[in-house]
């Protein structure tokens, strides 16, 4: 298991945490929704650094350079709702990247450790010898990652597995880990300290969903 958290060196993700937390801050809907794009963006540039490249004389007008891209392009999954913003910062980064889109969400009336995760929309490409990086900015209990990961693996096995979270909770992690296995790579902003009664992050940044688009009444 390979966790990379950007919380651990001094950077200015410090400060677009720092944003995405502040209660004063989160009443601008846009501004949260760009920081998490701007978060995802960075983690985006980290994963990509253990991706895997071939290398190729480049012609210029003056002469040859030597470059480099990705060898394939890596399959992108959106956790809607608050995985867009998210995703948009990956999308931008790896911006020939295939994509797909699932709908997820706990029910608020059984918001607790034993809650349902309800998926609704899907769209995915087959995830079998593909990069695969799963984006949803919120890693709490982990059920609902848990939940698109076992949907996904019905078309096949990913070359490798990402997950890509802006916060996430321990228990969240120790599950993905037990269930996903040592081969999973974690991309979090921040590993916060602790899920509450009602399966919120603590001190995290309150629902993400709502912070980026209302109330889902
Ligand atoms: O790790 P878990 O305990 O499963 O919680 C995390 C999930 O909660 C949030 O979605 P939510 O259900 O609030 O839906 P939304 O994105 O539509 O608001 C978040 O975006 C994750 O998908
Ligand atoms: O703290 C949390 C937990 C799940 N989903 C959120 O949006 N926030």
């Amino acid at each position: 298991m390979h966790l990379f958290e950007l919380n651990q060196q001094l950077s200015v993700a410090q400060s677009l945490l720092a944003q995405l937390r502040d209660p004063d801050i989160q009443q601008d809907r846009w501004r949260f929704r760009h920081n998490l794009q701007r978060l995802g963006m960075l983690l985006a540039y980290e994963l990509s650094k253990t991706l895997q490249y071939q290398s190729f004389p480049l012609h210029t007008s003056l002469g040859v350079a030597k470059a480099a891209d990705l060898d394939q392009q890596p399959l992108l999954i959106c956790v809607m709702r608050a995985g867009l913003p998210f995703y948009q910062g990956f999308s931008d980064v790896f911006d020939q990247a295939d994509s797909g889109f699932i709908g997820a969400y706990r029910q608020a009336e059984q918001a607790g450790m034993d809650q349902d995760i309800f998926l609704g929309y899907s769209a995915n490409p087959a995830i079998d010898g593909r990069d695969l990086v799963l984006i949803d900015p919120m890693l709490a209990t982990g059920s609902s990652l848990l939940k698109v990961w076992r949907l996904l693996q019905q078309s096949g096995t990913p070359r490798s597995l990402h997950i890509a979270a802006a916060i996430a909770a321990p228990e969240g992690l120790a599950l993905l880990q037990r269930e996903l296995g040592s081969a999973a790579h974690f991309w979090i902003g921040a590993v916060d300290e602790r899920l509450n009664e009602q399966a919120y992050i603590v001190p995290g940044l309150g629902d993400a969903g709502d912070l980026c688009f209302g109330d889902k009444g």
